[in-house]
């Protein structure tokens, strides 16, 4: 049975939750359970505390798990990511009061608070610079106003919060962060278990970022047509009863649907149409 260790609490646990749902798997139905068997799909998942997670998947005690880049990297655990899910993205960066730093070479001799502390440390120690750096669990913007530290490195997403707290961000990003899927660094890759795991997910982010189109449209237009509608490999083109014309079908990402209906409909393609992807296998 394939163990998986699901957040807890806090942005990644509700999306992940929502994506291993449509990838068909049972959830929990009370955030007061810990462990789920889903006998019918042969998985047990483990709700933990996401920043345990690399450390339990590390461990081998887990076969994989879903946490935040950050998070991962901050655990300095022994594991890596195989795939990415596009939800909780963030910015991890530096902020302080506006005009009391420019770079990361500011905070030499400073205190910086941090949740992450395993993330700040590697990257003032990669940037050659020696500064205290103050654990504190959570509501970092608050450090600098009452006194605890000249400057946080923070997840940043609005950046609402820092506003509030009258911070700016300085210096470059520190890194880029998403929910990710993560194994042991060095587990087998070829584990089919794992692998039909990981074609489920893939098989949701593809119904949650591609449509379906069809259209028809003349023949001596189709491959202006197609070029617009590539697919992933390549589209269907059937003959239509109408002499003349062809019917055409392809995956089209959401997010370009209506620009390209548009261009179709400019080259004369008629009855187009998009439709949903309910789940999918590439
Ligand atoms: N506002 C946010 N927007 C997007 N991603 C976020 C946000 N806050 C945290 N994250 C991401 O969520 C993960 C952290 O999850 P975690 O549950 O530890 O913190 P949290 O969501 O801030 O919850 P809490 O602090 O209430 O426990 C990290 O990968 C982080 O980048
Ligand atoms: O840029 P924003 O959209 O404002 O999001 C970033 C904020 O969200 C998270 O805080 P959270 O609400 O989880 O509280 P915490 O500081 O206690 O973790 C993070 O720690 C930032 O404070
Ligand atoms: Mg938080």
């Amino acid at each position: 049975m394939l163990r998986i260790a699901v957040p807890n609490k806090g942005s990644l646990s509700g999306p992940a939750a929502a994506m291993l749902h449509e990838a068909g798997y049972r959830q929990r139905k009370e955030s007061k359970e810990l462990v789920l068997v889903d006998s019918a799909n042969d998985v047990e998942f483990f709700y933990l505390r996401p920043r345990d997670i690399a450390i339990y998947v590390s461990s081998g005690r887990l076969d994989i798990g879903i946490t935040g880049r950050d998070l991962l990297l901050d655990s300095g655990a022994s594991a890596e990511e195989i795939l990415q899910l596009g939800f909780a993205r963030s910015t991890f960066r530096y902020a302080a009061e506006p005009g009391t730093a420019e770079s990361v070479q500011d905070l030499n001799g400073k205190t910086v608070a941090t949740s992450y502390e395993g993330v700040v440390e590697k990257h003032l120690a990669d940037n050659g610079i020696e500064a205290a750096v103050v654990h504190l669990d959570g509501a970092v913007e608050t450090a600098i106003q009452l006194g605890v530290a000249h400057a946080i490195a923070d997840v940043v997403e609005t950046g609402t919060s820092l506003r509030n707290a009258g911070l700016e961000t300085f210096g470059e990003p520190i890194m880029e962060s998403e929910a990710v899927v993560v194994r042991r660094t060095g587990a087998p890759a070829d584990d089919p278990k794992v692998q039909q795991f990981l074609r489920r997910l893939q098989g949701v982010l593809v119904a949650r970022r591609y449509v379906m189109m069809d259209y028809d449209i003349r023949v001596e237009q189709v491959e202006k047509a197609v070029a617009l509608t590539p697919g992933l490999e390549s589209p269907t083109v059937s003959p239509l009863h109408h002499e003349g014309w062809v019917a055409v079908r392809a995956m089209v990402p959401t997010s370009d649907a209506q620009r390209i209906m548009d261009e179709l409909y400019d080259l004369g393609a008629r009855a187009i149409l998009t439709t949903g992807i309910h789940a999918a296998r590439l």
